[in-house]
C-alpha cells in the first residue's frame, strides 16, 4: 500500500475554487464575480498600457537573468516604500523602514507572519470577521495564534466600530491587529478617518501593533495617496508596523506575484536589523524573488511620464467599477418593489460589493443564474460589466426572496 494513503482531496479554495467552477461551466450567460480580478466592460482580462510600455523598454534594454539579492531588486524596494509613505515621508529620510520584495501580496504578508511566530512568539493576530478568506491560513501555517475582531454589521450593512473597538481593546496589550489599509475585502466597508483616529488611540493605549494589508492602493479611489492615508496616519503617529503590499491589482500584476513587506521602526538601526531577519527567514523559504515584476514598477514609478499615465488607468479601473455599483443599484431599484436599501451598493469601496446573500442563496446565484460567487455573499463587481447589470439584479432578486 502506499505511503501516501492518508493524504486525503483536499477542498477547493472558497475563492480560486470559485474560478475553477466558472471555467467548467458550458453555460453562455455564465458571470464570474469571485476571484477579485479586475475585468474590461467586455469582461476581458487586462494588462496596463504601462506595463506593456514598461516591458517594451525593458525589452530593447536587454536585462539579464542574475539572481536578485534576497530582499529583491533596491530599486523596486525604494519605490514600493515611496509609494506606501510618500517620497518626502520623514520615516523614508530617516531610513526607519525595512522593506522586502514579497512574493506578492499573499507571500509578504507570509514572511510578516514568519517573523513575528519567530520574534513574538505566542502574540496574538486579531483579524476582521469577516476577512479575506486566506488569512487565517497564512497565520496558522506560519504558526501564528489568531482569533477575530467584529468588523461587519449584518443589521446596518456596516461597520461593528463598537464591537470591533470592544475587541481589540479586550485582547492582550501587545497583539497585533490585521487591518486592511483600504477597500476592506470583502465588505468593502473602511472605517472613516475619524474612525481610524480613535481606532489608532486604542491601539496606542493597549501597546497593540498595527499590521496593515495593502491589497488595493489606489485601486479603491483611483487615488494612490488617498488610498495610504490611513497607514500614512499610523506611521505619522509613531507606530512599529507591518505593512504588506501588493501589485496584483493596481498595476494587474496578479500572476507576476509582486508585492513587499514592510517594518517601520524607530530608528534606522532597528530598520537594518529587522531587514537581516527578514532576509534570514526569506533564503530559506523561496531565496530570493521573481524579477519581472520588480523591474515593471520600478520602471513605471521611475518614469513621470509612465507614472502619471498609470495614475490615469488606475481613476479608469476605478472608474469603471464605479460605473457597475451605479448601475446595479439603479437596476436593482427599478426591479425591486419591496422598499428594501440596497445603497450599500454604493456606499461600499474597492472591487467587492458584500451582498448578504446566504450560502444557499449563492448557490441559486450560481446554480440557477450561473452567477459565480463567493459563498459568504461577496461578489467581485470588477467582474461585471454594465450590459450584465439587469441581468446580475435579476438573480440578486430571484436568489433573495
Ligand atoms: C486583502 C487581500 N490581501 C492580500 C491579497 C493577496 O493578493 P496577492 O497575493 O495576489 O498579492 C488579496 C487578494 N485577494 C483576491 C483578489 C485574490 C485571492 O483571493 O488571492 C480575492 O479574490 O480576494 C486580498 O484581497
Amino acid at each position: 500500500v502506499s505511503r501516501f494513503e492518508n493524504v486525503s482531496m483536499a477542498p477547493p479554495d472558497p475563492i480560486l475554487g470559485v474560478s475553477e467552477a466558472f471555467k467548467a461551466d458550458t453555460d453562455a450567460t455564465k458571470l464570474n464575480l469571485g476571484v477579485g480580478a479586475y475585468r474590461t466592460e467586455d469582461l476581458q482580462p487586462y494588462v496596463l498600457k504601462v506595463v506593456n510600455k514598461a516591458e517594451q523598454l525593458m525589452l530593447e534594454r536587454g536585462e539579464n537573468k542574475e539572481y536578485l539579492p534576497i530582499e529583491g531588486l533596491a530599486a523596486f524596494n525604494k519605490a514600493t516604500a515611496e509609494l506606501l509613505l510618500g517620497a518626502d515621508n520623514p520615516v523614508i529620510k530617516n531610513g526607519q523602514i525595512a522593506t522586502v520584495q514579497g512574493l506578492s501580496g499573499t507571500g509578504s504578508l507570509r514572511l510578516g507572519a514568519a517573523f513575528i511566530a519567530r520574534y513574538f512568539p505566542g502574540v496574538k493576530v486579531l483579524i476582521s470577521s469577516p476577512t479575506w478568506g486566506n488569512h487565517k491560513n497564512i497565520l496558522s501555517d506560519a504558526g501564528v495564534p489568531w482569533s477575530e475582531y467584529r468588523y461587519f454589521d449584518p443589521q446596518t450593512v456596516g461597520l461593528d466600530f463598537k464591537g470591533m473597538i470592544e475587541d481589540i481593546k479586550a485582547a492582550p496589550n501587545g497583539s497585533v491587529i490585521l487591518l486592511h489599509g483600504c477597500a476592506h475585502n470583502p465588505t468593502g466597508i473602511d472605517p472613516t478617518p475619524e474612525q481610524w483616529e480613535a481606532i489608532a488611540d486604542v491601539l496606542e493605549e493597549k501597546g497593540h501593533m498595527p499590521f496593515f494589508d495593502v491589497a488595493y492602493q489606489g485601486f479603491a479611489s483611483g487615488s494612490l495617496d488617498d488610498d495610504a492615508s490611513s497607514v500614512r496616519k499610523f506611521a505619522s503617529r509613531g507606530f512599529e508596523m507591518f505593512v504588506a503590499q501588493s501589485y496584483s491589482k493596481n498595476l494587474g500584476l496578479y500572476a507576476e506575484r509582486i508585492g513587499a513587506i514592510n517594518v517601520i521602526l524607530p530608528t534606522a538601526d532597528l530598520a537594518a536589523r529587522v531587514k537581516s531577519q527578514l532576509k534570514r527567514l526569506a533564503r530559506p523559504m523561496y531565496s530570493n524573488p521573481p524579477v519581472h515584476g520588480a523591474r515593471i514598477v520600478a520602471n513605471v514609478v521611475g518614469d513621470s511620464v509612465l507614472f502619471d499615465e498609470w495614475r490615469a488607468e488606475m481613476q479608469m479601473m476605478a472608474g469603471r467599477i464605479k460605473g457597475v455599483r451605479q448601475k446595479l443599484y439603479e437596476a436593482l431599484l427599478s426591479k425591486d418593489k419591496s422598499g428594501k436599501d440596497w445603497s450599500f451598493i454604493l456606499k461600499q469601496i474597492g472591487m467587492f460589493s458584500f451582498t448578504g446573500l446566504t450560502k444557499s442563496q449563492s448557490d441559486n446565484m450560481t446554480d440557477k443564474w450561473h452567477v459565480y460567487m463567493t459563498k459568504d455573499g461577496r461578489i467581485s463587481l470588477a467582474g461585471l460589466n454594465l450590459a450584465k447589470c439587469d441581468y446580475l439584479a435579476d438573480a440578486i432578486i430571484d436568489s433573495y426572496y
